[in-house]
């Protein structure tokens, strides 16, 4: 499987001489591009998708698709095309390191005519997966896995999914039901999926996952907590228009928060469906203003940055730039409610523990987060663990400390290739 890992990229985060002032323009959002390329490969009829991201992860979807049989033409920047296809194996898919090709795609490939393998980088192979692999199977799937439950991974579809009912413990990853949701309208029963188990984090991820199924003409019913009911039925083929990615956007904001700026994220949905209310409360808290206008979404720093305590299940993929805010804040905070994240594309509380302890931050790691007690802080090389979001953060902290070394920025290419580029363009502005 043609995977490769790119040299390290070493990059010194620029910091900033003063109130950083920007309107910045960035791609589309990660979870909604992937969602819009499955369902467009499920549908009846072709599909486009407008202002998609162009990413690793997206550019890996696209690819896994392909090897599937759909047509999916990526050649414009703008407008993305898919032609679904009958699916067929044998096929092999490189997941690289997304959590949303290892959890999209098995059910998808259960659909094919084949045997279809998966692999990734590998940490991939770190990831958990047995939900997933143990639910589909219960749904009469054959799936082979690796001894520990996950990657590599061998699905052997057999042109039709029985569906039906399934019970699964999705407390590790809302990508768990995401990913079977996303199928399930193709499964000859549909399905009725009951979660049990610790609470599932990510909960707008699974609400943008049942909005978009429901937008491409799906029938599902979510009114019981925990329990997800999917009719089978055909999905249409239709536009869609993804929102600039709000996670992507973070780091952006975290730099207006920082330098008492302000950052303007422009093309910002009147409605959306990705957080913009959790980003606005942990934002707020922080001691910066969110508004809403009709250039965009802004940030604006108030000077004050203050500790916040947060549970962050909900939007656990802002905890190491909100980790980041809080080494260089006024008092201590506590993030907590985030233990999956120790299944992301690094522990990332072991991570963040590590490398924010070495730039002089005072950190408790607990099972589910962290505590953060800011102290002075210096130059250090920190590690970015093949972690884009780890990378936002050392961004971060580097508008404000001199000398954090990024041991490589080229991890940014898995949802935002043009991360050095404009983020160097952003603190040019300050
Ligand atoms: O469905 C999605 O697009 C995502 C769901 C979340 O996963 P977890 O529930 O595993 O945190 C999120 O962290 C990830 O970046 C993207
Ligand atoms: C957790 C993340 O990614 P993935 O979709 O690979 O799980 C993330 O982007 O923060």
């Amino acid at each position: 499987m043609a995977i490769v890992t790119a040299e390290p990229r070493p990059w010194l985060a620029p910091p900033a001489s003063g109130p950083v002032t920007a309107t910045v323009r960035l791609p589309g959002s990660k979870s909604m591009t992937a969602r819009a390329l499955v369902l467009a490969a499920l549908a009846d009829g072709p599909s486009v998708i407008e202002a998609p991201l162009r990413a690793r992860d997206t550019v890996l979807m696209s690819a896994g698709l392909r090897a599937l049989g759909v047509g999916v033409d990526t050649g414009a920047d703008d407008r993305w095309t898919v032609e679904p296809g009958p699916l067929r194996g044998p096929a092999r898919i490189d997941v690289g390191l997304a959590g949303t090709i290892m959890r999209f795609l098995p059910p998808a490939a259960a659909l094919a005519e084949g045997t279809v393998e998966f692999d990734g980088d590998p940490h991939a192979r770190n990831r958990p997966l047995r939900p997933i692999v143990e639910a589909l199977r219960s749904l009469g799937v054959t799936i082979e896995a690796s001894s520990t439950g996950g990657l590599p991974l061998t699905v052997r579809g057999g042109g039709l999914v029985e569906g039906g009912e399934a019970v699964i413990d999705a407390s590790g990853s809302s990508q768990f039901v995401s990913g079977l949701l996303l199928s399930a309208p193709r499964f000859a029963k549909g399905l009725v999926l009951r979660h049990e188990g610790p609470p599932v984090p990510s909960a707008p991820h699974l609400r943008m996952t049942t909005h978009m199924l429901r937008a491409a003409g799906a029938v599902v019913d979510e009114s019981v907590p925990d329990v997800w009911t999917v009719e089978p039925g055909a999905l249409q083929g239709r536009t869609w228009t993804i929102e600039p990615d709000l996670s992507g956007a973070a780091p952006f904001f975290a730099a207006a928060a920082v330098t008492g700026g302000s950052v303007t994220l422009a093309g910002w949905p009147a409605d959306s469906w990705q957080p913009v209310d959790r980003l606005t409360e942990l934002f707020t808290g922080l001691g910066a203003e969110v508004t809403r206008s009709g250039e965009g979404l802004t940030v604006r720093g108030t000077g004050t940055l203050r500790g916040i305590t947060a549970d962050l299940s909900e939007v656990s993929e802002l905890t190491p730039v909100i980790s980041a805010l809080a080494v260089l804040a006024e008092g201590p905070s506590e993030l907590r409610g985030v233990a999956h994240i120790r299944g992301h594309e690094t522990d990332r509380i072991s991570a963040l523990a590590t490398e924010l302890s070495k730039a002089g931050a005072e950190v408790t790691e607990f099972p589910d987060g962290l505590r953060i007690v800011p102290r002075p802080l210096h130059g250090t090389t920190f590690e970015t663990y093949a972690d884009h979001r780890m990378a936002h953060a050392a961004a971060v902290i580097g508008l404000a400390v001199p000398g954090i070394n990024l041991a490589d920025v080229g991890c940014t290419s898995k949802t935002l290739p043009e991360f050095p580029e404009l983020w160097a363009g952003l603190v040019a502005r300050s």
